[in-house]
């Protein structure tokens, strides 16, 4: 027969079937019920399989207890009783069959416990059973099988088996031994209490008994013994998982759900959100897969990156990608995105907008009369010393339309300020006195406009003065590539007075054309943005702002944020004083309603949620805190000369702590003699005894070192001096101390270097390659090679190269260090003789103190 001893052979289904007693469509019929497949007969059914046709039809086919069944035997007419039998059956029964891979583990107990259970008893009483079985009672298949349907649908509609039904007319013999484990119930047989044939037991040997079994099949009777054996096996085997199936029901189709909801997830793409950069065990929990496995990956990438090392989004993409992964950047949103609108505009919401205009120029060329003339009035008198002191607003119309003036200050000072003026700004007005002609500021105004990228008209002022050359002027501005369009170039010149007026409204023509060409254009429909053009503090009004909105309108009530100043618009006016309500794009206007005075240059704008604002306020605050922190820079001497020569450092203050009297005033005496013209060495603090907490403090407070002769500092000191980075320095001997706080001071307090061996690579082999040139193929004898390691190459004892590397590869990849015992390749920047067996040295430069 073809069922074999071990369940891990297959046994096809018409094998079975006639096994069983059955047909083969009962089989096909069963299994087809466990996963809707319909199965050949020559189908190899696996054991679980098996199993499951096993349980399925035993279900139907229990035995109760032997007794009401040997009664059945001898007296075939009774009925079996069942109620109580029913009763019992029913747990067992309820459960609907289900294969079970866990089989073999039962044998072994199955093989231990064999003996205990009668085994006297059933051993030769099997082997006498079965010939007996076969001889007597043939059954002939075709009767059992509409039975056994029946019983099939019977236990289908009450979900539960029922309790041996073959029984009757059954000839089996009155031992109940069939070479099944039955163990006793504690009532004895013999005091007519009914035994129980405990088919839970997990002690069964099936191997045995599936041998047994298949003797049995063999021998082709029908008889009804037989039958009985088989379902009785049959019961036994799934009475046998019983107590489990329940458990591992429950587990089995929760597993089926879990791997339908995997199969399902993995035929979905996944998708990944990959931020700039990842560690690689966040990108392999995101990947839902293994760190080993995104290791590999970036491995064949030629990326050497361990678990907790930071890949960047490419590197990290690619391997998503290689993994099956949809990738996704994952970009944070800040505060200041989310409450910032910064989409560009639309091309159809744009409206023309009027240019701002900035006018730049030497001191005194008439940049404040220029513009007074302008809007006919006569500032410039009225200004402290004459010069113009802030950024001021205005706007102007001519021929209708209106063109908005920034008023820049004149003076060196300011630099920074017009710089920003040009930003702002379309078109700028360089005024270049006629008399004067180009000079250093004007030069800087030129430079200015053209970082800036704005359009530049030229206006020669002062005509009406003796000496006017507007042809030196123009000449001059070739030399600063502005050549004027009569010259053939573009630029406008535009000879002007500022005194007469002469020139002033061909100025503002040029302007409106210059900025028409532009097209100038802004959405007026959107929240206001724009520059601060100037601030202060007004006492009456709190802080008060000139603003110059660049796109959308600003409201008045509406939540603007400046910098680190937030607030709603309280009051605002035009450039003239006026309240508005309103002000669109290219608009100068005065505001009040700020927390703070915001800084002239920085730019606002207005938002929607002020809840938001102020917490984007307290944030940049915050940072600004800390790039002021950042910017403090305790002393040492080794950043004393970059702080001296930045001009940080006027003084350099010192604390000196030594073990006598004498020697502190003689470090004092010493140390102050060391100023030089730039710093001055200041002691602020000299006592005796070890460097204490309180120097430390005092040392961080006035950003000094601490210099200390034949004293330690105590721990605290040692602690505190780590953490606020104040620098002590240990001296034994006092000329120590004068010469590096001198050299210090010159800048000259040189790192010193030395070398550290990496490791030791013997060449093997050398390969010239046409378009990488030599190649040497090494193994690392010992330590570690790393590709940025410096190699010196010995051949014979003797050195005859230093030089660096310019590649260090394992295999095909690139590689940042290869370990002792392993092969690589190396290639040297310049030297290319090499030969097998050279040994190459590789060393870095290691910086240190003594
Ligand atoms: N003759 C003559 N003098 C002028 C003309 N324009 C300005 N000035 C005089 O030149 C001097 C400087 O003029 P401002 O307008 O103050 O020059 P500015 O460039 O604004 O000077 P800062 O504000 O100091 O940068 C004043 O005394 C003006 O009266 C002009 O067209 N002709």
């Amino acid at each position: 027969m073809p069922m074999s001893t071990k369940a891990t052979k297959k046994i096809k289904l018409n094998d079975l079937a006639k096994s069983l007693a059955l047909g083969n469509n009962d089989i096909i019929e069963c299994l087809e019920k466990l996963d809707g497949v319909s199965r050949k007969t020559q189908a190899a059914l696996s054991p679980e399989e098996v199993s499951y046709v096993f349980e399925y039809f035993t279900q139907n086919n229990q035995v109760e207890n032997f007794d009401a069944y040997f009664a059945n035997t001898v007296k075939p007419a009774e009925e079996p009783k069942p109620k109580k039998a029913e009763k019992k059956a029913e747990p067992k029964t309820e459960k609907k069959p289900e294969p079970k891979a866990e089989e073999k583990k039962a044998e072994p107990k199955a093989e231990e416990k064999k003996p205990e259970v009668k085994a006297e008893e059933k051993k030769p009483e099997v082997k006498k059973e079965e010939p007996k079985a076969e001889e007597k009672k043939p059954e002939p298949k075709p009767e059992k099988k509409p039975e056994k349907k029946k019983e099939k649908k019977e236990a289908k509609k009450q979900d539960h088996g029922v309790k041996m039904q073959l029984g009757g007319g059954s000839s089996f013999g009155s031992d109940d031994s069939k070479g099944y484990t039955v163990s006793e119930s504690t009532d004895d047989h013999s005091d007519g209490k009914r035994r129980t044939v405990d088919t839970r037991g997990s002690y069964i040997e099936l191997d045995k008994y599936n041998e047994k079994y298949d003797n049995m099949a063999t021998s082709k009777q029908g008889n009804k013994n037989d039958n009985f054996r088989k379902k009785q096996k049959i019961t036994q085997k799934s009475q046998q998982y019983k107590k489990q199936q329940h458990s591992h029901k429950k587990e089995t189709e929760q597993d089926k759900l879990n791997r339908l909801a995997l199969e399902k997830a993995r035929k979905q793409q996944l998708k990944v959100m990959i931020p700039d950069e990842i560690v690689v065990s966040e990108l392999a929990s995101r990947l839902k897969v293994t760190a080993t496995e995104v290791i590999k990956k970036l491995m064949a990438l030629g990326v050497f990156a361990s678990i907790n090392e930071v890949v960047d989004f490419d590197t990290a993409s690619l391997v998503a990608e290689e993994l099956g992964a949809k990738v996704e950047k994952e970009v944070h949103i800040t505060i200041e995105e989310r409450l910032i609108e910064d989409e560009a505009d639309a091309p159809e919401s744009l409206e023309d907008r009027c240019p701002v205009v900035v006018v730049m120029g030497h001191v005194d060329h008439g940049k404040t009369s220029i513009l007074d003339r302008i809007r006919n009035a006569n500032v410039a008198e009225g200004e402290a010393g004459g010069i113009t002191q802030h950024i001021g607003a205005y706007q102007v119309k001519c021929n209708g339309q209106k063109i908005t003036f920034l008023d820049t200050p004149g003076h060196e000072a300011f630099t920074s300020m017009r710089a920003r003026g040009a930003n702002i700004t379309d078109i700028a007005i360089l005024v270049v006195a006629a008399d004067d002609g180009i000079m250093p500021q004007t030069v800087e105004s030129i430079n200015h406009a053209k970082a800036a990228g704005v359009s530049v008209i030229v206006a020669i002022n002062k005509m009406d003065k003796e000496g006017a050359d507007p042809d030196r002027v123009k000449q001059q501005l070739t030399e600063h590539e502005l050549v004027v369009e009569e010259w053939g170039g573009d630029v406008i010149a535009v000879p002007v007075s500022a005194k007469t007026g002469m020139g002033i409204d061909e100025l503002l023509e040029n302007v409106l054309l210059v900025a028409e060409v532009k097209e100038l254009k802004a959405n007026p429909n959107r929240l206001a943005k724009g520059a601060v053009i100037e601030a202060r503090l007004d006492k009456g009004k709190g802080p008060v702002a000139t603003l110059l909105v660049q796109n959308g309108t600003l409201h008045a009530g509406d939540v603007i944020i400046a910098g680190t100043s937030v607030g709603r618009v309280r009051t605002m006016t035009d450039y003239r004083g006026r309240p508005i309500t309103e002000a669109g794009p290219s608009t100068p206007v005065e505001i009040t309603g700020l927390g703070e005075v915001p800084t002239a240059g920085e730019t606002f704008n207005a938002v929607e949620d002020e809840k938001l604002a102020r917490e984007l306020v307290e944030q940049r605050k915050h940072e600004a805190k800390e790039d002021e922190f950042k910017k403090f820079q305790k002393v040492t001497l080794d950043n004393l000369f970059s702080q001296i020569s930045e001009g940080e450092m006027k003084e350099l203050p010192i604390i000196v702590k030594a073990d006598v009297q004498g020697s502190v005033e003689a470090v004092r005496q010493s140390l102050e003699k060391i100023s030089n013209e730039e710093v001055r060495v200041r002691v602020i603090h000299g006592a005796v005894g070890a460097v204490n907490e309180s120097d430390v403090m005092l040392a961080n407070a006035s950003n000094a070192i601490i210099v200390g002769f034949n004293v330690r500092p105590d721990p605290v000191a040692k602690a505190n001096a780590e953490q606020d980075g104040v620098e002590i320095r240990l001296y034994r001997i006092i000329y120590d101390a004068i010469e590096e706080i001198t050299d210090a001071m010159k800048g000259m307090l040189a790192p010193k270097y030395r070398e550290v061996e990496t490791a030791r690579v013997e060449v093997r082999q050398v390969y010239k390659i046409s378009s990488v040139g030599t190649v040497a193929g090494c193994y690392v004898l010992d330590g570690k090679i790393g590709r940025n390691d410096l190699i010196r190459v010995v051949r014979d004892g003797i050195i005859v190269a230093d030089d660096k590397m310019s590649s260090l590869k394992r295999f095909k990849d690139d590689a940042k260090e290869v370990s002792e015992g392993f092969e690589c390749g190396i290639t040297l920047e310049k030297f290319s003789d090499i030969k097998e067996g050279d040994i190459f040295e590789g060393y870095i430069m290691e910086e240190y103190r003594d």
